[in-house]
């Protein structure tokens, strides 16, 4: 067990960020965490911790920083989990181990669908379905881009859903949410849609052995791995999209980086008419499938 190294009980905040981003690096930890971490337990912004660099850091959160820092550095635990919080688009959103972690990634994806929304769907009625809604982001997002949509999310898992319910009506985003495998909760509903957007889970399993323990610890397993090299989850929905869209439609994926080949053959397969294209993230891999579907 790798312990915080300190003689003083109450160092400024100076001093306490120095100390925590040198203990962090001696265990090849993020040295940002320091500072997220203790303007947590401040309860304060960045801007104003910057004016207190000065000051003393009462023992008591001080100790609780520590306490934290440590259970990070020796377990692997996400600082969202030490947190409980993500922010995603700007907007704070709960999470706990029942889902997945908001990724910077997934940022791209509800942009590129917001995007595609407007300049294809313009004055139309919205159905918009987000399967596999984790913490709910994806469906929040849209909800609050397109108030007037119609948006139902899905999960399998129960315990995900409590949590995008709490973080849809924290944010005053009014959605549908509704259990079950992939598309059954639409088909259930009897709705059908015009914009379908999924992250769904797809690791495959043969991966990992190179996983960060931040994620493979504490991730949930279901949100992360899927069978069929990782291609099982896109498989089962697009099967069923055509039963569920009304067309003209846009769709979106987010996807592995070396999925996109793969995912973009499966719907222009299903769909010979659609446009399909796989786009890059910001570190330049492939991310995102994006297919307007006319017919
Ligand atoms: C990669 S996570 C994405 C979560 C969230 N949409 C996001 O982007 O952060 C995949 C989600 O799919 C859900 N999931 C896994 N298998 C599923 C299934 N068979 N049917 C529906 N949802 C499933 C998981 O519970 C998890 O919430």
């Amino acid at each position: 067990m790798s312990k915080l190294e300190n003689n003083n009980q109450t160092p400024t905040i100076m001093e306490a960020l120095k100390e925590a981003a040198a203990f962090l690096q001696t265990h090849q930890r993020e040295e940002r965490v320091a500072e997220l971490l203790l303007l947590y337990h401040l309860g304060i912004k960045k801007t104003e911790l910057l004016m207190k660099l000065r000051e003393t850091v009462d023992p008591v959160l001080y100790a609780a920083f520590q306490k934290d820092l440590e259970e990070h550095v020796n377990t692997g635990i996400p600082l969202q989990h030490l947190t409980g919080e993500e922010e995603f688009l700007g907007r704070r959103y709960y999470v706990n181990r029942d889902v997945l972690i908001p990724r910077p990634e997934t940022e791209e994806l509800v942009l590129g669908m917001e995007k595609m929304i407007q300049e294809r769907l313009a004055g139309k009625q919205l159905a918009i379905a987000d399967i596999g809604t984790g913490s709910g982001i994806i469906a929040t997002s849209l909800k609050l881009a397109f108030p007037a949509a119609h948006v139902i999310a899905t999960d399998i898992s129960e315990r995900a859903l409590l949590v995008a319910k709490s973080n849809s009506k924290t944010l005053g985003a009014s959605i549908t949410l509704k259990q079950g495998t992939y598309l059954v909760p639409i088909h259930q509903l009897d709705q059908k849609v015009n914009v379908l957007v999924s992250n769904p889970p797809y690791i495959d399993e043969a991966d990992k052995a190179q996983m960060a323990d931040t994620v493979k610890d504490f991730d949930p397993t279901i949100a992360l791995f899927a069978d069929d090299n990782g291609l099982a989850a896109y498989k089962e929905i697009i099967h069923g999209l055509p039963d569920v869209l009304n067309l003209p439609a846009v769709v979106g994926f987010e996807i592995g980086w070396q999925q996109g080949e793969a995912v973009q053959t499966l719907l222009q397969d299903k769909f010979p008419a659609a446009e399909v294209e796989v786009r890059k993230d910001i570190n330049g891999k492939d991310r995102m499938v994006f297919a307007w579907i006319e017919q």
